[in-house]
């Protein structure tokens, strides 16, 4: 390929003209990129990521390319007086919230591109991704370009997510072999000036996983995924940085961003792994998988997860309703009716006729009181029924698979009992641990027991929520919220509300301790 080019740059932009029309406007991400005729990367993944996550996708052309899966083939590059007469037509008029550059064929288009948004002020988080090497292996950028990034606009960038080609070349052609060079050349791009930068391992020799380091000037992340094999990439770059934009533009800040951005192209990736199209080595992927996971993208009943439905998570048992003579909706409809914040049904022995009937009378309860319903360990079951979500243990169904079955509105929540399993949790789409057993318990056997310096330092270690769980009631339950750590969020108790005489007093009561012991955290901090 001739011309140069360059990819995915990110910028969050305020329009200087408001429509002054009433109405919603969605998040809106403008792309500045090139077109690729085989539609697995540029203009048209930048489209098809933002439609998938939500926000809407304004384009100014810089290159019309002829690709396919075997290359490129020819590029035409766009006039850059008409390069700016794109950007003044989007810029003037739309409410952009963020601006993602990708290929930037020439030093003249980038100096328009920074003109135009100097001229058309930019606030905000999120900028620049300069891919100079494509996933192919095509030199898109030359040396005169690479200056141009560097003096003008990496500097107004917010972020710039390279791979190690592309770091490489812009660092003068250092050679990027471990975790440590990709760590020091993070920290050599951020000098030029990005608030945030995000160097791509998937390249990277020997490692079994695909890890990235984020750094934002004072904190190097380490960010893994799964290594998905196929050969469905091209497009990647510009599907991760169309999905930090558009994560932006819906209001997110950068390193969440960067996290659900990974989780898409994963899941994207994973879903679309074997399909093919064209006859070349390097095939797009599927970017609209969303839409053909039925279920998930007709209801709009969905709960909207909040940490704090956590606090008072009743856990349902078929023997002890047994035992107890009463029916499972009227034993969820007393742990409401106590005060319970979110509902499980951890029912072991139903068979899956039964389990999927009464799972839909709960629900219809769980949703006329607000109070979230997830199925333990059967997606298949929460499918049927519409549930809010499921919970999986470490050796159930895979979050990410989970998620992928279940789509990004659905509440995840996964067993975890040490740091590493946490970390994984976040990393694979969970929207909370559940971590335990802390105390002994006969509800489950052959559960080894954490302890609360153990469920403490799984706390720590989480960057998502908590709730506790393993031998809880009421008589330890102040005990578990005293830790006080900040995003230990409630316990989840099964025996001490289940089996018992009357569930709806034992949940009131268990609220009253659960109460109690914040306020007393919350006094002390
Ligand atoms: C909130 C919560 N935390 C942990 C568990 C345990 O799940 P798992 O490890 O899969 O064990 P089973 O419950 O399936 O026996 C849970 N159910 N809920
Ligand atoms: C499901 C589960 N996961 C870890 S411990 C446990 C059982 C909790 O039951 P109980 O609240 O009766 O101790
Ligand atoms: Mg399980």
């Amino acid at each position: 390929m001739s011309a140069a080019a360059v990819g995915c740059p990110v910028f969050k932009a305020m329009a200087t003209v408001r429509s002054g029309r009433s109405g919603h406007k969605p998040p809106h991400v403008l792309t500045v990129a090139g077109s690729d005729s085989g539609a697995g990367a540029g203009i048209q993944a930048d489209m098809k990521a933002c439609g998938a996550l939500g926000a809407y996708c304004s384009t100014v052309i810089t290159a019309i390319t002829a690709q396919n899966t075997v290359g490129v083939q020819g590029v035409h590059v766009v006039p850059e007086y008409f390069v700016a007469e794109q950007l003044r037509s989007v810029l003037s008029d739309m409410d952009v919230d963020v601006v993602k550059t990708g290929m930037l064929p020439s030093i003249a288009i980038v100096k328009v591109l920074c003109e135009s948004l100097k001229e058309f002020p930019i606030r905000g988080s999120s900028r620049v991704d300069p891919v100079m090497v494509s996933t192919s292996g095509d030199v898109l950028a030359s040396p005169s370009i690479l200056a141009g990034f560097r003096e003008e606009l990496l500097p107004m960038a917010d972020i710039v997510t390279p791979n190690l080609k592309e770091a490489s070349a812009l660092l003068g052609g250092i050679s990027l072999k471990t975790i440590a060079d990709m760590q020091s050349a993070a920290k050599s791009i951020h000098t030029l000036g990005p608030r945030t930068v995000l160097v791509k391992g998937g390249d990277l020799p020997d490692s079994m996983d695909a890890v990235d380091i984020f750094f934002d000037g004072k904190e190097f992340h380490e960010l893994h995924g799964e290594r998905i094999s196929t050969r469905n990439t091209h497009g990647t770059g510009c599907t991760l940085a169309s999905c930090i934009a558009a994560e932006l533009a819906k209001g997110s800040s950068m390193l969440p961003a960067v996290q659900a951005a990974k989780t898409y192209v994963g899941n994207a990736l994973r879903y679309s792994k074997d399909i093919v199209i064209g006859r070349g080595p390097q095939g797009p992927f599927d970017h609209l998988f969303q839409l053909k996971s039925h279920i998930f993208n007709l209801n709009s009943n969905d709960h909207h997860f909040n940490p704090d439905d956590l606090f008072l998570y009743a856990v349902t048992d078929s023997r002890m309703n047994k035992k107890w003579g009463r029916s499972i909706t009227d034993a969820i409809g007393a742990a409401i009716e106590g005060g319970a914040t979110i509902i499980q049904l951890r029912e072991k022995e139903a068979n899956t006729r039964e389990f999927v009937e009464s799972a839909t009378a709960c629900m219809e309860i769980c949703r006329s009181h607000g109070v979230p319903l997830l199925i333990n360990d059967r997606i298949d079951v929460a499918l049927a029924c519409d549930a809010d979500g499921v919970h999986v243990g470490q050796s159930d169904m895979p979050v990410s698979t989970a998620r992928l079955l279940l789509g990004p509105n659905k509440i995840i929540g996964v067993s975890c009992k040490t740091p590493i399993q946490a970390q994984k949790a976040y990393l694979d789409g969970a929207n909370y641990i559940g971590c335990g057993g802390v105390f002994p318990t006969t509800t489950k056997e052959n559960n080894p027991t954490v302890g609360l310096d153990g469920l403490k330092t799984v706390c720590l270690a989480s960057k998502l929520p908590v709730v506790a769980i393993g031998g809880i009631g009421i008589g330890n339950a102040g005990d578990v919220m005293g830790t006080g750590v900040s995003n230990l969020k409630g316990v989840a108790v099964v025996s001490a509300l289940f089996d018992r005489e009357c569930v709806s007093a034992e949940t009131r009561r268990l609220r009253s301790v659960l109460m109690d012991a914040t306020s007393a955290v919350k006094e002390l901090s």
